[in-house]
């Protein structure tokens, strides 16, 4: 069987990267929470590397960081079906678009408190 045109093909990878590609171009150019957790992002990063985190902090930066990213582009997935469902207002539509955005909150707080316990000590050394 030709593998480019197999179930698991290149061609398929390609084009799942390409669509992908395609998702994370949307939610940069269309949600400014977006943006902002980016730029939080490199702060952090640039913290880590002039406070010299260590291997193990810098996983948990990382794993902050596209938890953080990958759940903002999951809320704006989910406020796109709502408003293609429905787009005149529900109270269920509001439900799904409210929990959507205290998910994103929740972990946004989480990640702002483990970054307070892992920078501030260095700071005040
Ligand atoms: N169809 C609807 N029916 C009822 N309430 C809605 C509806 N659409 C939006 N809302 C309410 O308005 C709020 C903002 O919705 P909107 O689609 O503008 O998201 P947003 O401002 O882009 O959110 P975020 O800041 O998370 O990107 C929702 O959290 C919800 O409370």
């Amino acid at each position: 069987m030709d593998l480019q045109e197999s179930k698991f093909g290149l061609t398929r990878l390609k084009k799942s990267f390409g669509y992908a590609w395609e998702g994370m171009k949307l939610v940069w150019s269309s949600e400014q929470n977006f943006r902002i957790h980016t730029a939080a992002a490199v702060i952090a990063c640039a913290l880590g590397i002039i406070l010299s985190v260590s291997a193990f902090e810098w996983i948990i930066l990382v794993l902050l960081i596209c938890g953080m990213l990958a759940l903002e582009t999951m809320n704006t997935a989910i406020e796109k079906a709502v408003d293609l469902v429905t787009p005149e207002y529900h109270p269920l539509a509001k439900a799904s678009k409210d929990l959507a955005s205290a998910a994103v909150l929740l972990f946004a707080i989480g990640s702002f408190i483990i970054g307070c316990i892992i920078f501030i000590p260095k700071i005040l050394n």
